[in-house]
């Protein structure tokens, strides 16, 4: 793994000064013989970019899982701002402000992309909307997703009938409509052309500075670069490193892992 650019090692971007979000404690699941997560700990801070990399079969969306409740725990536990949440459900994880995006997308196919973006709001816990002033200050807020999506022209159409592109920023809309504060994202750029990674790399950026704390899976270096905070590191369901991009991409021994010379 190369670095392509580099930061100073600080007090300041260990993030130790900033607060726990979330803590991971010794978390693991197998299937059959197989350790997908094996044992992993670590904390996501509030407001960091933490993306998780680590070859293929790592136990990456095994992670997220496990998290988000889509798959139960054989060890380990969560505290959720220093409450433990075991047992969670996911529809519970959404309604503490966990919002993940699938590699599959799982959009309603034959809903358009409006209607999409607004299912976010029926199923989340937001508040229900009752009078006309908050449903315009609701399109408002739409209407600028949209915009940030570059979704505008295509609100009314279908899901199915979008791009490759559009589909990934339509998931990416609902996540922002969902306004949660952990934001689990499995691979959101793959696929995507330079501009529009550049876009989204940027919707993230934007939604950090409100606070939202992000995890992302992904294989390209080059957004891994661009938008981490830190980096995790898995391989065999092991987490091998949580440090910061300068130390995790310029370690030799995690580079030969990664690009598969062990
Ligand atoms: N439902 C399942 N049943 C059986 N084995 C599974 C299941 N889900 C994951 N695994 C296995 O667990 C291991 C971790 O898989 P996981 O999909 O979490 O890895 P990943 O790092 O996300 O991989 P990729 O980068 O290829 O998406 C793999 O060996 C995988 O085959």
């Amino acid at each position: 793994m190369k670095a392509q650019d580099t930061q100073t090692v600080t007090p300041e971007n260990t993030h130790e000064d900033k607060k726990v979000l979330m803590e991971l404690a010794g978390l693991g699941r197998s299937f059959g013989g197989v350790k997908a997560v094996d044992n992993v700990s670590m904390k996501l801070r509030a407001g960091i970019v933490t993306t998780l990399v680590g070859p293929n079969g790592a136990g990456k969306t095994t992670l997220f899982n496990l998290i988000t409740g889509q798959l139960a725990r054989d060890t380990g536990h969560v505290t959720w701002l220093g409450r433990r949440i075991d047992r969670i459900k996911p529809h519970e994880a959404a309604r503490l402000g966990m919002v993940r995006s699938f590699q599959d997308l799982r959009l309603f196919e034959k809903m358009t992309v409006d209607e999409n973006i607004m299912t976010t709001f029926e199923r989340s816990s937001l508040p229900r909307i009752t009078t006309p002033a908050r449903r315009a200050e609701r399109r408002d807020f739409i209407d600028r997703i949209l915009e940030r999506t570059a979704l505008t022209d295509k609100r009314d159409t279908r899901a199915s009938d979008l791009a490759y592109a559009e589909r990934k920023f339509l998931s990416l809309a609902r996540i922002i409509a969902a306004q949660g504060r952990l934001w689990l994202l499995d691979e959101p750029a793959s696929g995507l052309d330079p501009q529009s990674y550049n876009r989204l790399l940027q919707i993230i950026r934007d939604e950090v500075q409100t606070g939202v704390t992000v995890c992302i899976i992904e294989h390209n270096l080059d957004i891994v670069v661009g938008i981490s905070d830190r980096i995790a590191f898995l391989d065999r369901g092991r987490l091998l490193a949580d440090d910061t991009p300068q130390v995790v991409l310029n370690d030799p021994k995690l580079a030969s892992i990664y690009f598969g010379e062990r």
